[in-house]
Order: C-alpha cells, then sequence, then structure tokens
C-alpha cells in the first residue's frame, strides 16, 4: 500500500521566528506523511509587530518613489539573519537577500517584492528540514490575464512533485507566462497549499496557524468562542470571504473536486483536533443550528427605487450595467417590489462614487438614490439553517435588544447564509449580540 501523502501548510504566525518554526520542524518529524511543506513568510512576532510581506511591500513602494530604503531593508536582513542564527544554520541568505534588493532598487514588479518572503523563508526551511527547494515560479501558474492557471500548474506540478521525496514549496506566488513573478491576493499561501494537495493528491491537507481551528466567531471579537469541529467547504468558503481571516476564500476550489479533506490546527497546540474542511457532511443538516458568524466592515450600499420596478423588463441589467461601466463587482443586492439595493466594498467605489449615481439616474430613471457608506456586512452560516424554524427572529431579536440598527438584510439563495447591514461602529456590538443568541 502507499504511504499516506499530507501537505503542511504553515501561516505566517507559525514562522514568525525561530522559536515558532522549531514548533514547525517538530510537527513535520512527527508524521512520515508530512513530505510536503508550504511555508508563508515570517508573521507577526507579537501584536503591533510587522510581517515581512508588508516590510517589503514598503520596500518596494519607497523604491519605485526613489524614497530611503536602507532602513526597511536592514529590518528584512534582521529578521532572516535572526531566524538562520537561532536556527544555527549555515546558509548564506545574506546572498539572497541582496540580490532582492538588487532587483528591487533595479526596478522588479510589486509581485516579486512581495513574494521574496516565502522565497527566502523557503530556503531557510528547506535547510532547517534537509528537505529539496522547489521554487513556486517553476511550478504554479498564472495566465496572462493574471489568473490561476489550474491546467498548465496541474500539467507540470504533479511530476515535479513526483522527483523529491520530500519537498518545501514557497506559497504565495507563481509565475506569468513571460516569466515574471505574480502572487495570489493576501493570504494566498493558503491557496498554494491547497493546490500542492491537488497535485500530490494528498490524503489530507494540514493548515496550521495560531488558533486550533475555526472559531464560530472571530476570537478577536467574542471572547472564547466555541470551535468548529466540522464544516463542509461552502460553509467554510462563506465564512472565510466574510471575513474569517484563517483561510483564504479561494483555498477550497483546488482540493474540491478530489476532494481531499482540509485540517486547520494550531501551531501552538498541535494535539488539539482542529477542525475539519470536508465536501460534506453526512446524515447532519437541517438541525444543526448554526456553524459560524464573520463579518466585514466598509461597505456601501446604494438603495435605488422605483415604484413599478418589478414590472419593468430588463431593470436589474441596466443597474448592473452602470456598475460594469465603473468596473464594479458588487457583493450581494438584495431586492424588494421598488427597490434594489447594491452593497460595494468601498474601497472599490470611493473614486467613482459621485459618477456612477450621475449614470445611474440617467440609464435607470429610479425615484430616488440613497448613499450609505461605512456600512459593515455580517455572515450568519449554516447548512440547514434556514429552514430551522426561529433562527431569523432570534438574530434579529438580538439585535433589536442590543439597539443595533439593521440597515440591510439579504437571505443568500444558497439558504446557508443570512447576511445583515449594520453600522460600521455597531459591528462588534452585533456580532456579540448574534453569537450570544444563537450559540
Ligand atoms: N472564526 C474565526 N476562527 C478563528 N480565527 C479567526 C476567525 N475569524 C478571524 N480569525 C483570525 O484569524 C487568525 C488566523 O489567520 P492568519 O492571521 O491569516 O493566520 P496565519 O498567519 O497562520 O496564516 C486568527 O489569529 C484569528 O485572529
Ligand atoms: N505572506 C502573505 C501570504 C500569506 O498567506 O500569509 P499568511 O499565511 O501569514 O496569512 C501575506 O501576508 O498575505
Amino acid at each position: 500500500m502507499n504511504m499516506a501523502v499530507k501537505v503542511t501548510k504553515f501561516g505566517g504566525s507559525s514562522l514568525a521566528s525561530a522559536e515558532q518554526i522549531l514548533k514547525m520542524k517538530k510537527i513535520v518529524e512527527a508524521d512520515e506523511a508530512r513530505k510536503f511543506v508550504v511555508p508563508s513568510a515570517p508573521g507577526k512576532r507579537f501584536k503591533d509587530d510587522v510581517k515581512v510581506t508588508d516590510l517589503l511591500y514598503s520596500l518596494h513602494d519607497a523604491a519605485s518613489h526613489f524614497e530611503e530604503t536602507e532602513e526597511i531593508y536592514r529590518q528584512i536582513v534582521r529578521r532572516y539573519t535572526d531566524i538562520r542564527d537561532e536556527l544555527g544554520l549555515s546558509i548564506k541568505i545574506e546572498d539572497y537577500l541582496e540580490k532582492v534588493y538588487e532587483d528591487i532598487k533595479t526596478g522588479a514588479n510589486e509581485d516579486y517584492a512581495a513574494s521574496r518572503g516565502e522565497y527566502l523563508n523557503g530556503l531557510l526551511i528547506a535547510d532547517l528540514l534537509g528537505y529539496d527547494f522547489i521554487d513556486a515560479a517553476d511550478v504554479i501558474f498564472f495566465d496572462e490575464n493574471g489568473g490561476y492557471d489550474a491546467k498548465k500548474t496541474l500539467s507540470i506540478l504533479p511530476g515535479a512533485l513526483k522527483l523529491h521525496e520530500r519537498a518545501v514549496v514557497p506559497g504565495f506566488y507563481g509565475s506569468l507566462p513571460n516569466g515574471k513573478i505574480r502572487t495570489f491576493s493576501r493570504g494566498g499561501s493558503d491557496i498554494t497549499g491547497s493546490i500542492v494537495a491537488r497535485a500530490a493528491n494528498a490524503d489530507l491537507y494540514e493548515n496550521w496557524t495560531d488558533v486550533s481551528g475555526f472559531m464560530m466567531a472571530d476570537p478577536r471579537i467574542v471572547e472564547d468562542p466555541k470551535k468548529i469541529d466540522v464544516v463542509t467547504y461552502r460553509e467554510l468558503r462563506e465564512l472565510a470571504y466574510m471575513g474569517a481571516t484563517v483561510l483564504h476564500e479561494d483555498s477550497i476550489f483546488p482540493v474540491l473536486e478530489a476532494a481531499i479533506p482540509i485540517n486547520v490546527k494550531n501551531t501552538n497546540d498541535p494535539e488539539n483536533s482542529g477542525t475539519m474542511i470536508i465536501p460534506a457532511v453526512e446524515g447532519r443538516g437541517e438541525a444543526d443550528g448554526i456553524t459560524g458568524i464573520a463579518g466585514k466592515k466598509n461597505f456601501t450600499v446604494i438603495t435605488i427605487e422605483k415604484d413599478g420596478m418589478n414590472t419593468e423588463i430588463g431593470f436589474g441589467r441596466k443597474v448592473l450595467t452602470c456598475l460594469e461601466k465603473f468596473g464594479l463587482s458588487f457583493e450581494h443586492m438584495p431586492t424588494s417590489i421598488d427597490t434594489i439595493s447594491i452593497v460595494v466594498a468601498d474601497v472599490r467605489i470611493r473614486h467613482c462614487i459621485e459618477e456612477l449615481i450621475d449614470e445611474i439616474h440617467a440609464v435607470c430613471q429610479p425615484d430616488s438614490v440613497e448613499v450609505s457608506s461605512n456600512m459593515a456586512i455580517i455572515a450568519t452560516v449554516g447548512r440547514g439553517m434556514i429552514r430551522q424554524v426561529g433562527v431569523s427572529a432570534k438574530l434579529f431579536a438580538a439585535l433589536a435588544d442590543s439597539h443595533v440598527n439593521v440597515r440591510m438584510i439579504d437571505q443568500g439563495s444558497s439558504e446557508i447564509n443570512i447576511i445583515v447591514g449594520v453600522e460600521n461602529d455597531d459591528f462588534e456590538k452585533a456580532v456579540k449580540a448574534i453569537y450570544n443568541a444563537l450559540v
């Protein structure tokens, strides 16, 4: 029988210092099946520390504006040389750092700069574990539009992995058809881990972080929230997208087809079983109540009102055409007979809000258009939750009792979530109220 294969991704918090990296080593060495390791860049060692990835973005920004770069570069050098020295390794990481610095000063792109956090950490970790190093630029590919190219990657990566008994593949980046480096969006090492798990046909994708799995709410908002033991890919995606940052929302796609389970585990508490993320939960469903609550701040809600909107053919299309004209995607679109609300992230819409409203007036001829910014959206997620009588009644009663003004309600058509929009200032209060009422 073939030996089991596990792909282990370690997040920045798990690799922030030599002390954390030694915990990683112990975990990897405790199980023969942990053949492929996907590291992030060193993250925060303490609350107000700066992630190496953020230092690299700053370095690139300073270099491209011809500003002072030495101090930022020195901080980056110190992070890696401290780790190397404390681990007692002899790899000459300074040589690699100098090359990175030179490349950034001579015009390398921003993604290249950001990706070096994982690249350099991968070199150190491969040296420490005695694993081979595979540069992600040689095995993970993006297409000319910058999207992940699954076809090309899966035609090369599985063969490349077979050449190595044990290897480190740095997270977060790959290469474009022109050979330039491209990164996933922030937190994207989780996606690399999933891609490597798929290519290795792994039995399990372990995602090691600084919490013992997915909690029913963000532990920075709700004190000591209950852990989610098992969650489906779909629920996970909803929670992750809506702000539960433990796992990148796109990290389920690569493993989805092969139905490889993901186990979120805690580097600081490796015995804890963490959270299992699986395709579907057999024999469980309608009576399960909620799975979790997640949310994000800083959205704008545009409410368009027009009497008789429900009978006007093509009204929705006209509204969406306006968004398209400004290159805007939207998060939610709750409707009633005479109103449509569009929810868009503040950062996307800020620069064009006035022109967009003028366009909506011109194209849709509405009775009124109202804009509310500084809104937070909160999703309460659970398979079967919607069919369970009383969940939404309890949720809205709890918000009313806490004097939270609900500005928008949307029930996702996937029937696994209820979404409410509240003012940014009420966000934490609302999450706590929903948690206390439903958990
Ligand atoms: N529902 C949740 N359950 C657990 N952690 C959460 C949740 N929502 C937000 N978080 C936050 O996600 C963090 C882990 O994600 P991240 O910082 O990206 O880790 P890593 O550096 O390991 O990739 C936790 O420390 C926690 O503060
Ligand atoms: N280092 C990258 C990618 C990543 O996934 O990091 P982390 O595992 O620390 O979330 C970032 O900060 O976005």
